[in-house]
């Protein structure tokens, strides 16, 4: 069942214009497991985005992760990725329901309000995000998401909910224990270094402390 894949460590792309970086940086966080990658690439043209997430869908069928598109369904119809995240202004959920198929992964953001979150999933969404959960360097400006929404998401929903937003180690516990399935990070995962060994070992470390939060084996 596809909804099954969305838990634990929901690794999102952060704006990278170097493909060579992106490719070694998401290989080390699929190596170190991570369970689904979000292709996310506000800056890129057209041609960069399907360039890179041509380059990332092949490295996840490596890894046998699935690769959720956001914003663009036609960019992972041309590529047959695994999915879709979409927000509030990203296009009609049934309609991408019917362009993807019955297959395809569909997420829906539903901020902090647990009635787009029922309207998701009336219309056929896999998961459902919530956020932000704290101030988010990468979104300064979205949305605080109260914690107790999960606790309630999941009394009403029966779709795995996601966590977004200034998810670190540190605070994602309180995150996981207020009912999320997964946590969808970007900046605490890749803006990491620990200066000798280089990004690739930092991001690796980092997955696998994230990864354990969920209780799963390294
Ligand atoms: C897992 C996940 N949750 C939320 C978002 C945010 O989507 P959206 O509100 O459309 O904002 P952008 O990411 O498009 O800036 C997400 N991408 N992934
Ligand atoms: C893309 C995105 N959506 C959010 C929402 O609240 O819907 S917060 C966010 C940014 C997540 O990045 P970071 O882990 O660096 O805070
Ligand atoms: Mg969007």
């Amino acid at each position: 069942m596809k909804s099954k894949k969305i838990k634990g460590l929901y690794a999102v792309t952060a704006d990278e214009a170097n493909t060579e970086h992106l490719l070694s940086n998401a290989k080390a966080a699929l190596s170190a497991g991570i369970n689904v990658l979000q292709y996310r690439n506000k800056t890129a043209s057209k041609q960069l985005a399907a360039e890179q997430a041509e380059a990332l869908l092949l490295l996840c069928r490596e890894y046998n992760v699935p690769l959720i598109i956001n914003d663009d369904v036609e960019l992972a119809l041309k590529i047959d990725a695994d999915g879709v995240h979409l927000g509030a202004s990203d296009g009609n959920l049934r309609d991408a329901r019917k362009k993807l198929g019955e297959d395809k992964i569909i997420g829906a953001s539903c901020y902090n309000r647990l009635e787009i979150a029922q309207f998701a999933a009336q219309n056929g969404v896999d998961y459902v995000a919530f956020g932000a959960c704290f101030v988010s360097g990468t979104k300064p400006n979205a949305p605080k998401a109260d914690l107790k929404l999960f606790t309630q998401a999941k009394q009403v929903l029966d779709l795995p909910i996601v966590a977004i937003g200034g998810i670190t180690l540190e605070n994602a516990p309180s995150v996981i224990q207020a009912g999320a399935d997964a946590i969808a990070v970007i900046g605490a995962l890749w803006n990491v270094s620990d200066g000798s060994a280089g990004d690739a070992q930092a991001i690796q470390k980092t997955t696998q402390q994230f990864t354990q939060l969920f209780g799963q084996p390294i």
